[in-house]
């Protein structure tokens, strides 16, 4: 959990610098570089020199061979991640705890290495955009674990408050330790020059000339262009300008706030709130986590208080709270108190069991039963420990394929939650490696199974009933026009106001999320992932 918040850093990024480069890594505290913004004053020593600059960057007269060969514990955390992603395909924000374990770093290590391995990862384009201009060969011919090397030398020299002489050293001494002595000369070579400029003459020497914006936005925020042309497609199909890229991509490099949910009728967030954490500002039962191990508040490990971002939790709750009337079975008593008593909800894509807890905790404060579909049984068990703290009687887990729900359950839910498989495109924020793994044959690989699950949900609605299809990316393709191809071909749904939803659970009561019926929730704006979210109901 320590590590999914992680530091943002990197190109274009907004925050990242705060944690890191003090004395244990980077010799003297204090002596780096600013915010990255234009050419700050505590960049400039008292001569009015750029630190890190030329003669004053004191860089060591030893020859690379004559140097350390000590990995310094949390850049070579770093550098394990970096590898893990490239060779293993993993995850960094499943890595990265593990690594920090295993190497036993503290606190402050922790957050070096958190932050120089998510602003490599994110700022991974923009930075090979510049190696390229100090190596003398394509960087594809480049050992990739030199180039990981040069990829962490060049984060902490251009966008972390580590002295130039202290990256270097340390990143040859890394190098000589984890790849072996051939390469140092190299990368110590290498460094050098990525030293000579600071990131924002970098930046302005690469898109000297450039006419295009997508290429210039793509650089300056270390963004893949076509993710950039993907985020500005959205912003306007989600009725918002297409000047708001740029907040937009920012808003990605940033480092993600921690959000909380204490779980309705069953967690307390008093104690969060104890150890620094503030409430929530957009829905009730949230707080922003001040950071620091989670683990050990009680009510984290009892499971009543959870991770969750805000924009999960909206959509959870606007599900939940929107407007069914009595189903067909049930009427007097219970229909009369409407509040959702024997109601039954089906969460269809649950793991690993976000939502699930959430509308789980609710649908037991009303008398309602959950049942959570996951396919994948090692996420449908995350799914079952992240229920564990509502009580048994409420909840079921079915481990299976969502798109056999409909037909084996038909019209049997109340109230179905459909957060398919996506990109992720509105969570780059979170997984500082999946905008440059990611391509645009994923959007078209991932439709057809999203538009089955959502006809799955459908099914499984009873008349009155409520499908929420929800995704974790703005993209159209994944989004409204899924939602525009089912509600095409049938007559017996309407879109019910999902804007309006979202704000009837909001803590604001105007999120401005809704357009067109449908809702989405932004980085920039909202400060949430982007979610989107369609309230789609089964006319009676
Ligand atoms: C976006 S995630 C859901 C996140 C979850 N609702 C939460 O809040 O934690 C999508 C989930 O759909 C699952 N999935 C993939 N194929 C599926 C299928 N055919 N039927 C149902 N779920 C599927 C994935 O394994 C993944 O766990």
């Amino acid at each position: 959990m320590s590590g999914s918040g992680g530091n943002a850093g990197g190109p274009g990024s907004a925050g990242g610098r705060g944690s890191a480069g003090k004395s244990g890594h980077g010799g003297q505290a204090g002596g780096g570089r600013g915010n990255g913004g234009p050419r700050d004053a505590s960049r400039r020593n008292a001569k009015g020199r750029e630190r890190n600059r030329g003669p004053q960057q004191n860089f060591t007269e030893l020859a690379p061979s004559q140097r350390t060969r000590r990995a310094d514990p949390a850049r070579l955390v770093a550098f394990e991640v970096l590898r893990a992603v490239a060779e293993e395909d993993a995850y960094a924000n499943l890595v990265l705890p593990a690594r920090i374990r295993h190497h036993r770093l503290d606190k402050r290590d922790a957050g070096f290495a958190t932050e120089l391995s998510y602003g490599a990862l994110r700022g991974q384009g923009t930075y090979d955009a510049i190696l390229a201009r100090c190596v003398d060969r394509p960087l594809a011919q480049l050992d990739p674990a030199v180039l990981d090397a040069l990829r962490i030398g060049a984060h902490q020299l251009l966008a972390m408050r580590v002295p130039a002489h202290a990256a270097l050293d340390q990143t040859v001494g890394l190098a000589r330790a984890v790849i072996g002595a051939g390469p140092s000369a190299l990368i110590n070579a290498v460094l050098r020059k990525v030293a000579a400029r600071t990131l924002e003459e970098w930046l302005d020497l690469l898109v000297e000339g450039e006419t295009d914006a997508t290429k210039v936005a793509s650089l300056r925020y270390a963004h893949p262009e076509w993710i950039v042309r993907a985020m500005r497609q959205s912003l306007v199909a989600h009725g918002r300008p297409a000047a708001e890229i740029d907040s937009l991509l920012e808003a990605d490099n940033a480092a993600p706030v921690v959000n909380l949910v204490a779980l309705p009728g069953l967690g307390s967030l008093a104690e969060a709130l104890d150890n620094g954490a503030t409430p929530g500002e957009l829905v009730e039962g949230s707080a922003l986590s001040s950071g620091g191990d989670l683990g050990r508040l009680a009510s984290v490990r009892a499971g009543t208080t959870r991770v969750q971002d805000v924009g999960s939790q909206l959509v959870a709750r606007a599900l939940a709270a929107v407007d069914v009337g009595p189903g067909p079975e049930r009427t007097g008593a219970d229909a009369e108190a409407s509040s959702g008593a024997g109601e039954a909800w089906l969460d269809l894509c649950a793991g690993p069991g976000g939502k699930a807890a959430l509308l789980g905790a609710l649908a037991h404060q009303r008398g309602a039963t959950l049942l959570a579909n996951e396919p994948a049984p090692h996420r449908a068990k995350l799914v079952s420990q992240a229920l564990s703290a509502v009580p048994g009687a409420s909840w079921q887990v079915r481990t299976g394929d969502g798109r056999d729900v409909g037909a084996e359950q038909p019209e049997r839910f109340d109230r179905v939650l459909a957060d398919v498989p996506c990109t992720g495109l509105g969570a780059l924020r979170r997984r500082p490696e999946s905008r440059w793994r990611r391509s645009p044959k994923d959007i078209a690989d991932l439709g057809p199974l999203q538009r089955e699950l959502l006809g799955s949900a459908l099914a499984a609605v009873r008349p009155g009933g409520v499908v929420a299809y929800v995704t974790c990316s703005p993209h159209p393709a994944e989004t409204t026009a899924v939602v525009a191809d089912v509600l095409r071909k049938r007559d017996d749904l309407e879109l019910i106001d999902a804007g309006a939803a979202l704000d009837a659970v909001s803590l604001t009561g105007s999120l401005g999320a809704g357009h067109e019926s449908t809702a989405q929730l932004w980085p920039h704006i909202h400060h949430t992932d982007a979610m989107f979210l369609a309230l789609i109901k089964k006319k009676s």
